[in-house]
This record gives structure tokens, sequence and C-alpha cells, in this order.
């Protein structure tokens, strides 16, 4: 270990890109209170050390974007647009080290990762372009000396709290968004994958993106730092992606300044075959949905219903499907699935499946960690008769158990999909054209794939419904939450 950094970065065409402390007014900052470690999942290797910053550091980069705000929001569109498509451009010329350097601290497989790169290059192309199209209206007044006039406008500095499961990708889709409009920005990534949200500011910087419209504070009193972006009042707007009960503590901390708030919470995705699907597509579709980061997505299906016409013959397709999936190393050639976070989302899971178990669940594939890998390293598991009592059917497993249920009626599938606080995801697999629009409407999600397991795309909206969060992002209406409309009565003109 030299220079805070591990070796293993030697690896990267460009080992630059990996920085050890915050990035705040376009500087990177050494710590004043010591470091924190980051790991490696896949075999508990320290990665780096990175310097600890707190609340001081949180306030100093929020000073920072304040004081960015007017230069940054006052260039045209093009010309931000132009600094992002080099922010872009740069993310794409480094994709494989960007890829890397997510896989070693966050543990999902080589591909994926470089896959996430490029999801998360692509909020920055999406928005670089629709920063063009902020567009404004005029409105007919009630009286003909009048004319309403309405302006798109930067809200002002954006504070964002960012979780580890996707470290590049959660970070874009909020700031990309943020920048294009003329925002400014600062993020706190989560403690266990810094190294990804740090090489963005070293690509920020190369890019020509000024002092202070990017920050990254890097910590581990989340708690401290939280208070600072949820409270200080040059703060406009907060977005937040993580868990709903930190979700709704930081909620709450925003309405001490009535802030504008975004917020990206847990699902209890509902995954519907029914008894007309095409069966092979549906399990694909199904292993995508689930199974991508090994199951850590907030996105992932947590709940599978199957119609009993078709459960046994799904059921079979399934195991097969299912079975050989490769358990490794995210760094390994052919990994399908890599280690869970830590130790801590391995007890989650193990707790879950052996309530489930003991009520009357039945394992039919994996259900433990291979220990020849290491401790993290859960096997794809598959659990049936899981019933909505369970604290399994109820809770964001975020791990490889798939949890499948049959069902008779379409309205019980409904109801079963339904039956939950949160309503982020969901997915149907069918081909009759009536049931479609049917199941859509009724669904109550603020996402649903038919006939499609993998949704996430720059030109959708990503968000949910009931307690999964407030807000969407990506897509034309990503921008319109990093903006105020500003009324203005042009009089006099008769
Ligand atoms: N919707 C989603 O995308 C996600 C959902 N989850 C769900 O949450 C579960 C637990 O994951 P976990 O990592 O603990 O998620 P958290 O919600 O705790 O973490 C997400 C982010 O919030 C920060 N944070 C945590 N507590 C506070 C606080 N009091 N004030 C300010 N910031 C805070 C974390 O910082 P730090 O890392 O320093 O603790 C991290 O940056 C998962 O098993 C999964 O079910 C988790 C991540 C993403
Ligand atoms: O779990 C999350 O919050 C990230 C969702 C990834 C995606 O955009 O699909």
């Amino acid at each position: 270990m030299t220079n805070q950094t591990n070796s293993v970065f030697s690896q990267l065409k460009d080992s630059s890109l990996v920085h050890h402390s915050s990035y705040i007014a376009g500087q990177f900052h050494s710590g004043r209170s010591g470091h924190f470690a980051v790991h490696n999942p896949a075999d508990g290797a320290l990665l780096a050390l990175v310097a600890e910053a707190g609340a001081t550091e949180a306030e100093q980069a929020v000073t920072a974007a304040a004081a960015a705000f007017p230069a940054w929001s006052g260039l045209t569109a093009a010309e931000r647009s132009a600094k992002l498509m080099r922010w872009y451009q740069l993310m794409l010329d480094h994709q494989q080290d960007l890829a890397c350097i997510l896989t070693l601290e966050q543990g999902k497989p080589l591909e994926e990762a470089a896959g996430e790169i490029g999801y998360g290059a692509s909020f920055v192309s999406w928005f670089a372009e629709e920063a063009k199209r902020m567009n404004g209206d005029i409105i007919p007044a009630a009286k003909t000396s009048q004319h309403i006039l309405v302006l798109k406008q930067a809200i002002g500095v954006v504070a964002a709290i960012t979780p580890w499961n996707f470290p590049n990708a959660m970070i874009l889709r909020k700031a990309a968004a943020a920048l294009a409009a003329g925002c400014t920005f600062v993020v706190k990534p989560a403690e266990l994958t810094p190294l990804s949200a740090l090489a963005l500011a070293e690509l920020a910087s190369r890019a020509g993106i000024p002092a202070g419209v990017f920050n990254v504070v890097t910590g581990t009193d989340a708690k401290a730092i939280g208070q600072v972006l949820t409270k200080d009042s040059r703060v406009a707007k907060f977005s937040f992606t993580g868990s709903t009960p930190v979700g709704k503590t930081l909620l709450a901390q925003c309405a001490s300044t009535v802030k504008k708030v975004s917020m990206e919470l847990g699902g209890n995705a509902p995954f519907i075959v029914f008894d007309d699907a095409d069966l092979p597509a549906a399990v694909q579709g199904l292993l995508a949905a689930k199974f991508r980061n090994a199951g850590q997505t907030c996105v992932c299906v947590n709940r599978v219903f199957v119609q009993r016409p078709v459960y046994d013959a799904f059921l079979a397709l399934l195991i097969k499907a299912t079975a050989p999936l490769k358990l490794a190393s995210g760094l390994e050639a052919g990994c399908q699935i890599g280690p869970l976070i830590n130790q801590a989302a391995v007890d989650k899971i193990t707790r879950l499946l052996d309530q489930a178990l003991d009520q009357g669940a039945e394992l039919l594939l994996g259900g433990a960690i291979d220990a020849d890998l290491g401790p993290l390293f859960f096997q794809p598991t598959i659990v049936t008769d899981v019933t909505p009592g369970m604290q399994i059917s109820q809770t964001e497993i975020f791990g490889p158990v798939l949890c499948i249920s049959v069902f008779d009626t379409e309205q019980e599938a409904i109801e079963l999909s339904n039956n939950t606080p949160t309503g982020l995801a969901s997915y149907f697999y069918c081909r009759d054209i009536g049931r479609i629009f049917r199941v859509a409407k009724a669904l109550e999600y603020g996402m649903i794939g038919v006939n499609e397991g993998l949704i996430s795309n720059a030109a959708a909206p990503f968000g949910g419904v009931k307690e999964s969060g407030l807000g969407r992002e990506g897509s034309s209406y990503g921008l319109d939450d990093f903006t105020e409309l500003k009324y203005i009565c042009l009089g006099g003109l008769s």
C-alpha cells in the first residue's frame, strides 16, 4: 500500500483517476481528521485510505457551489452543453478504467460495471442536449394589455446523497440534469464506494467544468454531512437515492428550509407471469431483472407470481437457466454474479430466507454463501411457496434470491402486487393486449416492464410512487426537478 492506494490500481491505463480525498472548489483536499478504508468486497483487500470529510467540508463545498452558481448559470445552454459533452467523451475514453475501479470497490461483474459507466455517461449526453430545450412559455392573459411569460430558471445549488449499488450512475443521473439546467452540485457518495465519485471529479476537472460546479465530499459521518446538505439555506434542491427509512429522515430535515426534494427510495418489485406469456422470454427477462448487480438494485424483482396453468413449466425453465449462473469475483472472466456488498447484506438475506423456510417456503436452489469463493458470495437462490405474510415478501431483499408464488386470477395478481407500501418498478409477461393495458393501469408503480426485464434508460422517467419516492430522474421530465418556474406578467402592451 503506497500513497494510500493499493497497487492493484497500477493495472489501470490511467491510474491518476484514483483519488483519495474530497473534491471541493476544483481541488482535491487532504483531510483534517484521518482516513477511512475502502475494501474490495470480493476478497476483503484494502483498496484505499480516503480522507475523512465532515460537516466543515460539506459547508465548504456548499460555499464553493454557491460561489460558482452565477457564472455557471449565466453561460448559454450551448456553452454548458459543450462542457458536458467533453465530460461525457472523457467517460467513454476511460470506460474500462472507470469500470475496473467500480468493480474493485463495489463488486459487480466487470462487464456490468462497464455497462454502468456507459449508462451513467448516457445521462450526461442526454441532458447536454436537453439543456438547449429548457423552453419557457407565453400564455394568453385575461387582459389584452398583458402577456403571461413563464421562464424556467436553474434552481441554484443542488445537494445529493447517493448509494453504493450504482456508484457512478446514481451520481450522474442527478449531476447531469443539475449541471445542464445551470445548477451547481455537491454530492456525498456512499462511504463504501467513494472512488468512482472521485474519478468523476477528476474527469470533470479535465473537461473544463469550472471550480465549484461539481463537488464531492467523502466521509463516514453521513449524518453530519447530511445535516448540512439538507439544512443549509443556500442549498435549493436536495436529491437522494437510498433506503426508504433514511430517505424519510432526510425528507423531514429538508422541511426546515422548504427545499425542493427528489427521493429515489426502495422498491418491492413484483414480476407476474400470465398463462399466455412467452415462457422462455419471461425467464430471460426475470434473470436480467433479478440478478443484475447480484440483486442489489432498487428495481430488482423481489416477488414472482406465476399463473397456475404455466407454473410447473415456468419453474422448470427457471431452475435450468438459474443453476449455471457463474458466481465469481467481478474481475474474473465470465462472472455473472459478484459478491454482495458486505456482511450486513449477507446477514439480512440469510435471516429473511431462514424465516421464510421456517414458515413453510421450500428451497429449490442455492440458499447459502459459497464459502470456497469467500464470505460475501451468495448463491443464486430459488424459493417457492412464498406467502404475502412472510417478511421476505415485505422487505427489499437486495440479494440474489427469487421468491416464487402461484396465483389463479388476474385480479389476484394485481392485488398481490400492490400489497406493499412501495411502488417503484414492476414487471409482467403476457400477450393479450387487453390484459396488458388493464394490468399496466392497475399496478400502483411508477415504472412497468411489459415483456421486458431491463427498463432503465436515460430517455425514460425513472421514479416511484407511494413510499418509493418523489420526482423523476432522466428523460425530458428529469430537468424540471432542477428548475423553478418564474411567471412574469408583462403589462402595458396595448
Ligand atoms: N433505492 C436504492 O437504490 C437503494 C436501496 N437500499 C436499501 O437500503 C438497504 C440498506 O442499504 P444502505 O447502504 O444502508 O442504504 P442507506 O440508505 O443507509 O445509504 C444510502 C446513502 O445514504 C447515506 N446515509 C445513511 N444514513 C444517513 C443519514 N442519517 N443522513 C445522511 N445520509 C445518510 C449513506 O451514507 P454512508 O454510506 O456513509 O452510510 C449513503 O450515502 C439495502 O439493503 C437496500 O434494501 C440501499 C441502497 C440503495
Ligand atoms: O438501485 C438503484 O437505485 C439504481 C437503479 C439503477 C437503475 O437505474 O436501473
